[in-house]
C-alpha cells in the first residue's frame, strides 16, 4: 500500500510526499534530471524541460521516478491501482500519448501547475507501453500538487478520470471518489477533549484524550489508511518554517505507514514502508527516510549540476 499528502505551510509554500509500501525495493535513489536532459517521451508527448528532482530508478538512461517535483514546484506521486487501472493498448491518433512509465516525469517535464496538468488530461491517452521486458508495466493512478491544489488522475476502463482532490491524500484502491465519499462515516471523529457525560445516575468521565476520535480506522488497509491520512492532514496545526513542516510531513505519513508483519501481499511476503519521501518547494529540498534507517536525509536540489545534461543520482 502507498499513501500520500500534501499541505501548504503558513506561507503557502507546498510539501508534498508519500509512503511506498512494497515487500522489496527496485534499488531507488534521488534522481536529478537537468532541464537540459535529451527526454525522448515514448510516443508524441513534447518535452518542457523542467528540472526534476525525486525518487527513482534509472532505466535505458531513462529516469522512473515513483515521486517526483519540478523547478515550478509541481509534485506528482505514483500509488499501485490494480484491478482498477486499464490503459490503452496503443497510441490514439489526436491525443498526446503518453507510457504509464513516463507519467510522473512528463508531468514534471512539461507543467508549471496543477491547472495546466488537468488541462492537458482532457486529451491525453495513457498507453500500457513497458519500458523494456524487465520491467513490466505497473497498474497505478496518480496525485498531483501544487502550491494552490492537488487532483487524483485515474485512467480505467472508462477511460482518463481526472478529481479534485480537496482532502490532498491518496493511497490505493479503490477509486477516489470511493473514498471521499466514504470520508462521511468518520466525521464524528474530532480531535477535541471529550466532556463527562451523566447516564442516568451515573457520571461517565472519558479515559484521556484521543476519546472523540474513537472509530477512526487502524487497519492497514487503503480505505482505512485514506481516513487516517485524511484526518491527520486535515487536523495538523499550521508549522512556521521548514524543520517543523518537514517534520508535519513525515509525522503524517507515519499515521500511515506499514509496519513488517501487520499486512501480507497474496505471495505471503509482508509489506513495509519501503521509504518515506517528500519534497519541500520552500528550499527546493528532497527527503527521504527509509524502513531500516529513519534518518530523515535532506538532498537540496543545489546538490547537483543543473548545468549539466546528464542524469544524477545520490
Ligand atoms: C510498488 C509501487 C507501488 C506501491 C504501492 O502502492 N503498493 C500498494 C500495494 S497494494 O497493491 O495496494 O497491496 C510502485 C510505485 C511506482 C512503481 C515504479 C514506477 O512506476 C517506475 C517503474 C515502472 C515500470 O513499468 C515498472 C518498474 C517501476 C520501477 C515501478 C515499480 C513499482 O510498480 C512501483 C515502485
Amino acid at each position: 500500500m502507498c499513501s500520500a499528502v500534501r499541505f501548504v505551510d503558513a506561507e503557502g509554500n507546498l510539501y508534498f510526499g508519500r509512503n511506498l509500501d512494497w515487500e522489496c525495493g527496485y534499488g531507488e535513489k534521488i534522481v536529478y534530471t537537468p532541464a537540459d536532459y535529451n527526454y525522448q517521451p515514448a510516443f508524441n508527448a513534447k518535452d518542457r524541460n523542467h528540472a526534476v528532482i525525486g525518487v527513482g530508478i534509472v532505466v535505458d538512461d531513462t529516469p522512473l521516478y515513483f515521486d517526483c517535483a519540478n523547478d515550478a514546484g509541481l509534485a506528482v506521486a505514483g500509488l499501485n491501482f490494480p484491478g482498477y487501472a486499464q490503459y490503452a493498448e496503443d497510441s490514439v491518433n489526436f491525443t498526446t500519448n503518453v507510457a504509464a512509465y513516463e507519467f510522473p516525469l512528463w508531468v514534471a517535464r512539461s507543467f508549471t501547475s496543477v491547472d495546466d496538468v488537468a488541462e492537458a488530461l482532457k486529451n491525453v491517452t495513457i498507453v500500457g507501453k513497458p519500458i523494456n521486458d524487465r520491467y513490466p508495466v505497473s497498474m497505478l493512478h496518480w496525485i498531483v500538487a501544487d502550491a494552490t491544489r492537488s487532483i487524483v488522475v485515474e485512467y480505467t476502463a472508462s477511460g482518463m478520470h481526472v478529481y479534485d482532490d480537496d482532502v490532498d491524500v491518496m493511497t490505493n484502491q479503490p477509486e477516489f471518489p470511493v473514498h471521499r465519499q466514504n470520508l462521511i462515516n468518520y466525521i464524528n471523529c474530532t480531535p477535541m477533549m471529550v466532556k463527562p457525560v451523566r447516564w442516568g445516575g451515573a457520571e461517565l468521565k472519558p479515559w484521556g484524550a484521543g476519546l472523540s476520535a474513537h472509530g477512526l480506522p487502524g487497519d492497514p488497509n487503503s480505505m482505512s489508511r485514506f481516513v487516517r491520512i485524511a484526518y491527520a492532514n486535515a487536523h495538523y496545526p499550521d508549522k512556521q518554517g521548514e524543520k517543523d513542516n518537514v517534520t508535519r510531513l513525515f509525522k503524517t505519513l507515519s499515521s500511515a505507514a506499514m509496519v513488517e508483519g501487520m499486512s501480507a501481499m497474496a505471495d505471503g511476503q509482508y509489506e513495509k514502508t519501503m521509504f518515506t519521501s517528500g519534497y519541500s518547494a520552500r528550499t527546493k529540498t528532497y527527503y527521504m527516510a527509509t524502513y531500516d534507517d529513519p534518518t530523515i536525509v535532506a538532498t537540496p536540489v543545489s546538490d547537483f549540476d543543473a548545468t549539466s545534461n546528464k542524469l544524477q543520482t545520490k
